[in-house]
């Protein structure tokens, strides 16, 4: 079944960094902010994984779910995932409101700033893991590394973006948020954990996996994000490492050298989506 190395695209950003991991990507002094994981075959793809590399805070901002996103002619919405892989002492990602707020307060504390002060702001550490359902407001604060995992679709509406010189989105981003606090557990999950990290509540599901040197494992499923965060292999004759992101169109053997943790996404099928019932088979099993 194919499989595709996907291809690492550098996005620079003011709240990047000019240091992040050469495993990841090489540094040539610009301020890299997210590294985009996509596909030069498949520009359709359900599923976005990105690397974000911060030295300061993004823009408060929600991104509309499906409904929303389609009702304004886009091919859908935006829920994300964070699993946090470096954090600074004092680093801290801002979810949810600390109470909830009505939509004139809280597009009048985006024009005067405040919306900083009247958001939750989680301290995290390596392993904090957060779903982001759309709606959701939020900001990914400085001094963090981590992995994303999204829906596909570029929409993200600022609220407030600390005085820097880019457009924000208020119309759009006040219809759409949620303005509440954040109702999903805090998680902390060690890169040697084996979970799932997100089942019947998202458009996809995401596992964190181990595999021990000189073995091998099998993928199924239509199509898998396969994300290695430690360790080597094979990948159907081909080798993978950190820093790598594939994409696995049926099944794959995964051949691992050195002591493997990967994180590995699927996208739900479209009936479970709709529906949303936790007790549904999934469609695409990993082996
Ligand atoms: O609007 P800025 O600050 O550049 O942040 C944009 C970034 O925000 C994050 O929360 C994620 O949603 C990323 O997928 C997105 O690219």
């Amino acid at each position: 079944m194919p499989i595709h190395r996907l291809v690492a695209q550098v996005i620079e950003k003011p709240w990047g960094r000019t240091d992040i991991p050469s495993h990841v990507s090489a540094n040539d002094g610009r301020r890299i902010g997210e590294v985009w994981f996509s596909s030069e075959q498949r520009i359709d793809l359900p599923l976005l994984v990105k690397y974000i590399f911060t030295s300061d805070n993004l823009s408060v901002q929600v991104h509309p779910n499906d409904e929303q996103a389609q009702q304004h002619g886009m091919a859908g919405g935006k829920s994300e995932c964070w699993y946090v892989l470096d954090a600074a002492p004092d680093a801290r990602l801002g979810i949810g409101m600390c109470q909830a707020v009505t939509s004139e307060q809280l597009r009048a504390a985006a024009l005067d700033g405040s919306i900083e002060t009247l958001m939750e702001w989680k301290p995290v550490k390596p392993g904090s893991f957060y779903y982001i359902p759309a709606g959701t407001v939020h900001a990914i604060g400085g001094g963090v590394a981590l992995v994303e995992i999204q829906q596909n679709n570029n929409v993200t509406y600022r609220l407030y973006d600390y005085g820097r010189p880019r457009e924000l989105h208020l119309d759009q981003a006040v219809a759409v948020s949620v303005a509440e606090p954040y109702s999903l557990p805090d998680r902390i999950i060690a890169l040697t954990a084996e979970e799932r990290l997100i089942g019947s509540a998202a458009p996809f599901t995401l596992d964190i996996v181990q595999g021990q040197a000189q073995t091998s494992q099998q993928i199924k499923g239509e199509m898998s994000w396969f994300i290695p965060l430690a360790g080597t292999g094979i990948l159907n004759g081909e080798s993978w490492r950190p820093g790598e992101c594939w994409l696995i169109e049926g099944e794959a053997t995964i051949e691992i050298l050195e002591q493997m943790s990967a994180l590995i996404a699927q996208p739900m099928s479209p009936i479970v989506q709709q529906i949303d019932v936790p007790s549904l088979p999934r469609k695409a099993v990993r082996g």
